[in-house]
């Protein structure tokens, strides 16, 4: 069998929004990948200035916001895991259950210009080709990586960070139409991002 393009999207997703959901569909488009696995974090290290979401809330969210795209699914990997989440770990799970296939890990600009800063990073480049997506606010560029490891692609631009919308809730400002309509209701159903929860 010949080996399948396998798109990884690794995020806290606290919540997932649509400017996550546009970059997975166009990389997967452009880069003709036969699925995009979505991978909630366990505890995202380089975030640990704040209080994250349970995992479980967050994992249901990206369930939630993935269930209508067929080439869309969501991995547990960095949840069941548990602890700090380093992407190094997460393509190491991925590659035994995909031995054969190829792995494209996607990251915003901003997420890409920190790279290095990232877990046996060398390791992270060696199983995976990095897919660096535009996004607003941000400088998209690859000069600071090894050549050859990542592609850059325009994506359409979605000026919408979780950051955003979690003071959005807690300010009391409607977010839909900036996350899928499940996820806007999963958040008030279980009262997340409100500030009286912190
Ligand atoms: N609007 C966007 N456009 C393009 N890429 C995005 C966008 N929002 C997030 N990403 C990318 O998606 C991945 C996961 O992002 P993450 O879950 O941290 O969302 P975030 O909006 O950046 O969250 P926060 O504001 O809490 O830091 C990262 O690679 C990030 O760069
Ligand atoms: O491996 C690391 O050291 C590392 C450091 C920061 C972020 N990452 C990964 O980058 C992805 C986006 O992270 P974030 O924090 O922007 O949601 C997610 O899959 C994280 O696990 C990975």
């Amino acid at each position: 069998m010949s080996s399948r393009r396998i798109g990884v999207m690794g995020g806290t997703f606290d919540p997932v929004h649509h400017g996550h959901l546009v970059a997975a569909s166009e990389v997967q488009a452009r880069f003709e990948l036969d699925e995009v696995i979505f991978v909630p974090t366990g505890q995202p290290w380089q975030k640990a200035d704040r209080v994250v979401t349970p995992a479980e809330d967050r994992y249901l969210m990206t369930v939630i916001a993935t269930a209508s795209n067929p080439v869309f699914s969501v991995s547990r990997v960095d949840i069941d895991r548990g602890g700090q989440t380093y992407t190094v770990d997460t393509l190491r799970d991925l590659r035994v259950q995909y031995p054969d296939d190829d792995l494209f890990f996607i990251t915003g600009a901003d997420a890409l210009q920190q790279i290095l800063t990232w877990r046996a990073a060398d390791e992270v480049f060696a199983n995976a080709h990095f897919i660096g997506v535009t996004r607003p606010g941000y400088r998209l560029d690859d000069d600071h990586l090894p050549p050859g490891k990542a592609s850059l692609v325009e994506v359409t631009a979605m000026a919408i960070s979780s950051t955003a919308l979690r003071a959005r809730v807690a300010g009391g400002e409607p977010v839909w139409y900036l996350v899928p309509d499940g996820v806007v209701r999963y958040i008030h159903k279980r009262g997340l991002y409100r500030m009286d929860h912190g």
